[in-house]
């Protein structure tokens, strides 16, 4: 900011929000158009898009939340361009009611909590209204750095983010207020790592493992499967569902389903009895369907190759063994598995994810891959945390977090780090939900079955 003239950037801003919202409006020209304006320079950019429609042929009133702290430059522009000024938040909502499109500038990026009580009414009021609603920067109220929401806060239907992405707009539960989000690049270099990052397809094909002249099914890797139970032998069959998906050139099964496994996958190598007896493997998955089998997971927690712990395996495993272990450990808890791991809410977990998965990291000295609406996989340290960006509600339906563990599994016996494994197993278990299900339920092993099709999807 400081190497550009003064304005500048909130001209960039407003030029790009401006074009955002013509596209909602389709006709801009005799529109109605309501900027709900906070004390900071969010409601400045606000106010200069407002300007910037009112010279198009909107009809623009802007809601001065404070009038006494209001951008004076952006309000001088808005006047200059003809657009009309109400004082204060209990005069908002006839023109709300009345507006074809709202704009969002009560706070940005230096907002402290939910709204305040004289704004909140505002979100209501724009929900309630037939209006499309557009957020400047993140819906206000909710939490730019964590995707928190503690309180009152807007509900939009399309965002424009100035900049960069923040986590409030990648990370639920603030992602679902945001709508959709546009990106608008107003030029800003950004300093250093990013708290978050959000794996592309092209990043993913870089991942992907993929046989070279000389593979043999040995050097592509095996991944042990000690999953299932006799009460819950599907888990198994799911597992190595997702396993023979994920890049491995062999699966190797050890519990008690494997009658079960071997009749739906033939390929699969069984053996009934414990993990460390079942041969040589280049990673275990440890836990779906297990029930109670703590021997297995002490046996699969002892092995000096990398580990992910799923379901049971969760419970069962003790943090210290978790602690020394010297290869790679990945925990795959949903929200409530999470939560019991905290000693916390399943409520708080879903409310906090990020330092949820943060704090697991922390105390299992372990990568762990949070699940759910919004899956998180993080590191120990501070190093950036990945968000899945291909999630879909379709995915929640019993059976597909043993086919995620299997898949992720297969990855790290591939040789993927825990993080590029539990990042690229997330990411091609989403896309392979959305392709299966396209619009209607689907099973688990629907999405097993797809996780070719996004395999494909993901190198095209
Ligand atoms: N930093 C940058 O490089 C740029 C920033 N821009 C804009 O500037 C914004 C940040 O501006 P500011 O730092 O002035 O801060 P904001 O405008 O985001 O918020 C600060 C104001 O909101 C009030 N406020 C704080 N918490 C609130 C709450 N819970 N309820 C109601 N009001 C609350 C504060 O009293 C303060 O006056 C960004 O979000 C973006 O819209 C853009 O103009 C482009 C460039
Ligand atoms: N609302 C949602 N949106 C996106 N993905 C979801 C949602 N709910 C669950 N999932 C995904 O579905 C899978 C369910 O896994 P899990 O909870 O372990 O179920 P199960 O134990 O039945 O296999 C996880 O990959 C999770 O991230
Ligand atoms: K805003």
């Amino acid at each position: 900011m400081a190497r550009l003239p003064d304005g500048t950037l909130m001209q960039r801003a407003a030029a790009g929000i401006t074009a955002a919202c013509a596209d909602l409006l389709g006709r801009v020209y005799g529109s109605r158009v309501v900027l709900l304006v906070g004390s900071g320079d969010n409601g400045g950019d606000a106010l200069y898009t407002g300007a910037r429609l009112a010279k198009r042929g909107a009809g623009v009133t802007a809601v001065l939340l404070t009038p006494d702290r209001t951008h004076p430059a952006g309000l001088a522009a808005l006047r200059r361009a003809g657009g009309t000024v109400v004082r204060g938040p209990e005069h908002a909502e006839a023109p709300i009611r009345r507006a074809h499109l709202v704009i969002d500038g009560i706070v940005g990026i230096g907002g402290k909590g939910g709204l305040r009580p004289d704004a909140a009414p505002l979100a209501d009021l724009a929900q309630e209204s037939r209006a499309a609603v557009v957020a400047v920067d993140l819906p206000s109220g909710v939490d730019a750095g964590t995707g928190e929401v503690r309180g009152a806060a807007v509900r939009a239907d399309l965002t424009v983010t100035l900049g960069t992405h923040k986590p409030g707009l990648l990370v639920d539960p603030a992602r679902e207020y945001a709508g959709s989000v546009r990106l608008v690049d107003i030029g800003l270099a950004l300093p250093g790592d990013p708290e978050l990052e959000a794996l592309q397809h092209a990043d993913v094909a870089a991942l992907l493992p993929v046989p070279g002249a000389e593979s043999d099914k040995y050097r592509r890797g095996v991944v042990g499967i000690a999953a299932g139970s006799a009460r819950y032998p599907g888990a198994a069959v799911l597992a190595v569902a997702g396993a023979l998906r994920g890049g491995a050139g062999a699966v190797r099964y050890a519990g008690p389903a494997g009658d079960a496994v071997i009749a739906r996958f033939p390929e699969t190598l069984v053996s009934s009895g414990s993990p460390d007896q079942a041969g040589r493997v280049q990673a275990w998955v440890v836990g779906p369907g297990a029930g109670d089998d703590a021997d297995a997971v002490t046996a699969v927690l002892n092995a000096d190759v990398p580990v992910l712990v799923d379901a049971d395996g969760l419970r069962l495993a003790d943090r210290d063994l978790v602690r020394a272990r010297r290869a790679p450990t990945l925990l795959t808890p949903h929200a409530g598995e999470a939560a019991a791991l905290l000693g916390v809410s399943r409520e708080e977990v879903e409310g906090a994810r990020l330092t949820s998965v943060r704090k697991l990291a922390e105390r299992y000295g372990a990568t762990v891959l949070l699940k759910g609406s919004t899956t998180l996989i993080a590191s120990p340290g501070d190093g950036p945390v990945r968000v899945n960006p291909t999630g879909t509600g379709w995915l929640a339906t019993a059976g597909s977090g043993d086919v995620l563990s299997g898949l992720t599994g297969s990855l790290l016996a591939a040789g993927l780090d825990a993080l590029d494994a539990g990042s690229v197993g997330a990411y091609l278990h989403g896309l392979a939900g959305r392709l299966a299900a396209d619009g209607a339920p689907v099973g688990a092993h629907d999405v097993a079955e797809a996780v070719r099709d996004a395999w494909r999807d993901v190198m095209d």
